[in-house]
């Protein structure tokens, strides 16, 4: 929808109506093209001003409709609009206000003139959505900008504030007023003077030395950081496009490979994760409670438990997000040297104050216990807290796999418990996931998701069992990691599968970076390793199942990764970054598997991929089975947020789905009959089920997810 009205006796001012983010829906196209026309043929009417109604101008297409080709199609076609507005014959000024994102900018592009909010942000964003600005834009914003900015913003799809896009050319005038009134203003002024140099169509992009050479490094860049996404590279070639033809021939090369890319599958998994991310917000817990029925308290102040790294960057996340934190750390010189950590994060005070007594937690309506992974010491905390803390307050624990319901039991308010578990760094990591037990109250569980949504988190309610979703399903992937370093393979070539296929960082590489250390603390705790091991005990196997004594025997030499210069990899010195391969491992591990009798074997990187990744898929399905995950969609955003999946692949149900649950059934029945002593291997139920149902679509699985459980 689009409303046309006059003002000032000669402007027509058009306004995207489609809340909340007036998105270019096939309605609002033509809404906006009759308003086009109108404007143009009135003879009064001597220039025109589009806006966006209620606030935003637009949020660009409507994303919603790209999954379904007869909306698609329905209504004109946005580059059709958008000539229509470029080519008419009074000036037309764009008065963005809020934001104008995608297709929201193009048609700003294809306006005279642009007048933006001094608070206003822009961008062609599509990127992330597998796309490229296909309605004009990775044609006009060269024009516009030249090369090298116009690349930029196209390749990160990142926000521009006002201010940087004034700078840049991007916006004409900024206002702090009316933006509409400035804008219709000004159009009354650019009446009756000429506009052909407006028109971006028109303008050859500004020239640019040693074309090829800069595309051909732009497209390196593009493929180092893309990890296998096809569009950045797209939109390398589209603007040069821009850079090197007549504009409707670059138009052509735009809509051709906008089409190749609409159509993959990289774009539809890309569409999804725009939405589960926000989808993640209408949480319910397996005991029935609900975003929609249950009323949060606010939350405005918190106290943090512990100083470790963790328990400062989560200081950090709730300063940021406006509440005021106090610090605990019992151990004063850890204290000093947090308070200048946090200090320095902040960039100032930033509203904390520090102590070393948990009594200042008294005042707090939230406490976020963040000390080391030791139940004993988490209990005694939770006993003291339940106690120090006023009625009301919140208590919760940054465990990343201890049980909340055991520390509830500490308290004697075990409604107000729960897991906050953050991902280091907390401060910059998206994902939180909100743990409640079967006792945490559903205002409690409202509480937490409110205040993740204020630290910007994607916060995700999940349910209390060992790992909770996100470490559960990492458990199977890093054991059949570790088994086929036992069968041949080395980290490098696991790694690299990995790598290749999305992930920041292979599984070797990330566990280096957090620490080995903490896995063989938490399999000391789970009796796996340790003094508890009896001497008679086979190495490779506990309680019936195969077991890998590898990370131990890491530790074992003291190689805890990154922090000690030395784990899967080598490090240059302690707490160096760049990985490099260790004959010393290689040795170890030869000498390893002749000492159980192991053949190495060639193994692929499709084995790899498989082995690893249906097995994290498979503890998915499990994870759903019992009722720890709401829906596929909230674990396939914790693994984009939280653990790098990458997300042109949508997440690991949104790719088992792409690859055929009865390919991955199959793939799972011939690795578990190899390897019949890895439970983790053997397809679950309600996979086999999914697959007899005839794998319905990701959005129905619930139902055969409700079904499954009734017969429990
Ligand atoms: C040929 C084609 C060429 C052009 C391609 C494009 O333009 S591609 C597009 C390029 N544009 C982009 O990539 C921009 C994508 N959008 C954004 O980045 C943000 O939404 C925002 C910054 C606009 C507002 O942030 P915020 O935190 O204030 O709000 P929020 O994020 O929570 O969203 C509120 C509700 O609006 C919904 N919704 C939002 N946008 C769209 C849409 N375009 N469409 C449909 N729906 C959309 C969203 O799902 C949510 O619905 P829910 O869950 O309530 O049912």
């Amino acid at each position: 929808m689009a409303q046309y009205r006059i003002v000032s006796g000669s402007v027509a001012v058009i306004s995207i109506q489609n809340p909340p983010v007036n998105a270019l829906s096939a309605a609002v196209r033509e809404g906006l093209l009759l308003s086009v026309r109108a404007a143009a043929s009135d003879p009064l009417v001597r220039s025109v001003v589009i806006s966006g109604h209620n606030g935003p101008f637009c949020g660009g297409a409507d994303i919603k409709e790209f999954g379904n080709v007869s909306h698609l199609e329905s209504g004109p076609h946005l580059v059709e609009i958008f000539e229509s507005v470029e080519a008419l014959a009074k000036p037309v000024v764009a008065a963005i206000e809020g934001f104008a994102l995608g297709g929201g900018l193009e048609l700003a592009l294809a306006c005279h003139y642009r007048f933006g909010h001094s608070e206003a942000r822009v961008g062609l964003p599509e990127v992330s959505l597998g796309l490229l600005p296909g309605a004009g834009g990775s044609q006009r914003l060269p024009r516009l900008l030249g090369v090298r900015a116009a690349l930029d913003m196209i390749v990160t799809g990142r926000h521009v504030a006002a201010g940087e896009a004034l700078k840049l050319g991007l916006l004409d005038r900024l206002t702090d007023g009316n933006t509409v009134d400035a804008a219709v203003r000004f159009a009354q002024s650019a009446e009756g003077k000429p506009l052909d140099d407006r028109r971006l169509g028109n303008r050859p992009c500004p020239p640019l030395e040693n074309i090829d050479a800069f595309f051909e490094e732009a497209l390196i860049h593009a493929r180092g950081r893309a990890r296998g996404a096809a569009a950045p590279l797209a939109c390398v070639q589209a603007v040069r496009g821009a850079a090197t033809l007549p504009f409707l021939k670059g138009m052509e090369l735009e809509k051709r490979l906008m089409e190749t890319l609409m159509t993959s599958g990289q774009a539809q998994a890309s569409r999804y994760c725009f939405f589960t991310e926000r989808g993640a917000a209408r949480w319910t817990t397996p005991t029935g409670a609900r975003w929609d029925t249950c009323r949060a308290r606010p939350i405005s102040t918190a106290a943090v438990i512990g100083l470790g790294t963790m328990g400062r960057g989560i200081t950090v996340a709730l300063a940021r997000a406006g509440l005021s934190v106090v610090a605990v750390e019992t151990q004063e010189h850890q204290l000093d040297e947090a308070q200048r950590a946090v200090s320095r994060m902040l960039k100032g005070g930033g509203g904390v104050s520090y102590s070393a007594d948990l009594q200042a937690a008294a005042g707090a309506d939230l406490v976020v216990e963040a000390v080391f992974e030791d139940m004993a010491v988490k209990e005694e905390i939770f006993k003291q807290l339940s106690s120090v803390c006023k009625p009301g307050a919140l208590l919760a624990t940054n465990t990343s796999s201890l049980d909340i319901d055991r520390l509830a039991s500490c308290t004697l308010r075990p409604e107000q418990v729960l897991g906050l578990h953050f991902f280091a760094p907390a401060h910059v990591m998206r994902l939180l996931e909100v743990v409640s037990g079967p006792r945490t109250s559903p205002q409690t569980v409202a509480a937490a998701m409110q205040l993740g949504r204020r630290m910007g988190k994607v916060s995700v309610a999940v349910g209390n069992c060992p790992g909770f979703v996100g470490n559960r399903m990492l458990k199977p992937y890093l054991e059949q990691a570790y088994f086929l370093l036992e069968e041949g393979a080395s980290p490098e070539l696991v790694d690299a599968a990995l790598e290749e296929f999305g992930f920041p960082m292979g599984v070797f590489k990330m566990s280096d970076l957090s620490g080995l250390d903490i896995g063989w603390r938490v399999r000391k705790e789970e009796g796996l390793t340790g003094p508890g091991v009896t001497a008679d005990q086979p190495m490779r196997t506990r309680r019936g199942r195969r077991y890998s004594p590898l990370g131990d025997l890491m530790c074992e030499e003291g190689r805890y990764g990154q922090k000690t210069g030395r784990g899967w990899y080598l490090y240059d010195r302690p707490g160096a970054r760049v990985a490099r391969s260790d004959p010393w491992l290689r040795s170890f591990l030869e000498e390893y598997r002749e000492r159980h009798g192991l053949l190495a074997r060639r193994i692929d990187q499709q084995e790899v991929l498989e082995r690893c990744l249906y097995a994290l898929i498979n503890e998915g399905f499990r994870v759903l089975e019992d009722g720890v995950a709401a829906s596929p969609q909230n674990i396939d955003a914790i693994y984009v947020f939280g653990y790098g999946w990458p997300k042109h692949r949508g997440g690991p149900m949104f790719y088992a789905a792409q690859v055929g649950l009865a390919r991955v059934l199959e793939g799972l029945e011939k690795y578990h009959k190899a390897h019949p002593d890895s439970p983790h291997l053997q397809p679950c139920s309600l996979l086999r089920r999914l697959v007899a149902s005839g794998s319905p679509p990701i959005h129905k699985w619930s139902e055969v997810v409700k079904g499954h459980r009734s017969q429990l």
